[in-house]
């Protein structure tokens, strides 16, 4: 079980995870969902004491990793698949780990035949491909046949293979009892594995649901329609459907109306009724994948050389009347969102280097 309260993490005047609270259950695959600068790495670093929150706590079984006598025993993470000595053998490297860790030998035989790399436990890591290399991490992390795995980014760069591969294997661990905490950036790729999701952007919750519940509220499809008088025709159709259903209407940015709970022709006979003109009249079917773009928009954290974060968040709340909380946060989440850290990757400073344990404690430094 893994469980974060109240976490914070600043750096300088970057706030990366932002009084997050949320809770990774065992027998379960939990997503961790969020758009790039979303803070999913730095709250991973801070659950594998990396490095230290600003406040708040990061919890392994209801202890801190650093206070975890056997850590390898508890917690095992994928956080940088290539992060192996590249002269070494994939059975040395492995070897190597689980004598600094004081694991038994014939661990690192199994963990091989875990992740299909038997055959070429002899070869170099140097000349493995991306997807060996993803798996020998993937072993380094089993090592210690912990019962919480936490992997940071799985399947990036991997063909589809490797990707289904890296699916089944989160499967099988999550119905062995494990927690299984993944990272992504994709929607697409978290609903093929994920039982539950947590979203965050801009360092802060978003949601946290069951997928088939985010599923449940959120695949549901809207009418688009395009005309010249959006006013009139938004206010027509508010609060009016047919049979007691509800309406909602709301203008997105491209000036069309996006209206739930009509279809086509409830909504044309509305424009006729109206005497308001129609250019466009669809229906749209709703995915998760967009909603997740909704919900996560104007979160993701832009470059710092003046193109200004907040565009998206602005015109959601503008056009939502910043009613909702997801949208609430988003804005203010936006407001926030004025700064980010020199390094021009803008991504995982200080998590390279280490093994699939995490056990590099000294590795990162904030404020640099
Ligand atoms: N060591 C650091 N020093 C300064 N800022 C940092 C550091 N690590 C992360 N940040 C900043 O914190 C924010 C969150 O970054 P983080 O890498 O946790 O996001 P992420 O969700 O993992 O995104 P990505 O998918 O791009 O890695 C970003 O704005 C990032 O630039």
């Amino acid at each position: 079980m893994l469980a974060v309260r109240e976490l914070t993490k600043r750096y300088g005047g970057t706030t990366a995870v932002d009084a997050l609270t949320f809770d990774v259950r065992p027998g379960q695959v939990t997503g961790f969902l969020g758009p790039n600068g979303a803070g999913k790495s730095t709250t991973i670093r801070l659950l594998l004491g990396l490095d230290r929150p600003t406040s708040g706590r990061a919890l392994v079984n209801g202890r801190r990793y650093t206070d975890l006598p056997r850590p390898e025993r508890e917690v095992g993470a994928l956080l940088d698949g290539g992060a192996a000595h590249p002269g070494r053998s994939a059975r040395a490297h492995l070897l190597a780990l689980a004598r600094a860790t004081g694991l038994p030998r014939r661990r690192v035989d199994e963990v091989l035949g875990t992740v299909g790399l038997t055959d070429v436990a002899g070869r170099r890591v140097g000349g493995f491909s991306l997807g060996m290399r993803q798996r020998l991490g993937i072993a380094a992390a089993l090592l210690g046949d912990p019962g919480c795995l936490v992997f940071d980014e799985p399947v990036n760069g991997l063909d589809i293979d490797g990707v289904r591969w890296v699916r089944g294997l989160m499967r099988d661990l999550a119905d062995e009892g494990r927690t299984v905490f993944v990272s992504s950036h994709l929607m697409t790729e978290m609903q093929q594995v994920a039982d539950r999701l947590v979203v965050v952007g801009g360092g802060r919750l978003v949601t946290e649901a069951p997928m088939a519940e985010l599923i449940e509220a959120w695949s549901h499809a809207r009418t688009v329609v395009r005309t010249p008088d959006p006013g009139i025709l938004a206010d027509r159709l508010r609060g009016r459907g047919a049979h007691g259903r509800r309406v909602d209407v709301e203008q997105g940015r491209d000036g069309g109306l996006r209206v739930q709970g009509a279809g086509p022709e409830e909504v044309g006979d509305a424009a006729h009724r109206a005497g308001v003109r129609v250019h466009a009249l669809y229906r749209e079917e709703a995915s998760l994948e967009r909603a997740y773009l909704e919900l996560t928009e104007g979160t993701v954290r832009h470059a710092a050389s003046g193109s200004g974060a907040p565009r998206g968040a602005d015109a959601a709340l503008a056009r939502d009347g910043g009613d909702g909380d997801a949208r609430r946060d988003r804005g203010r989440r936006a407001e926030r969102d004025d700064g980010r850290r020199a390094d021009p990757d803008g991504g995982t400073g200080g998590t390279t280097g280490r093994d699939g344990h995490g056990q590099d404690h000294d590795a990162v430094e904030e404020d640099r």
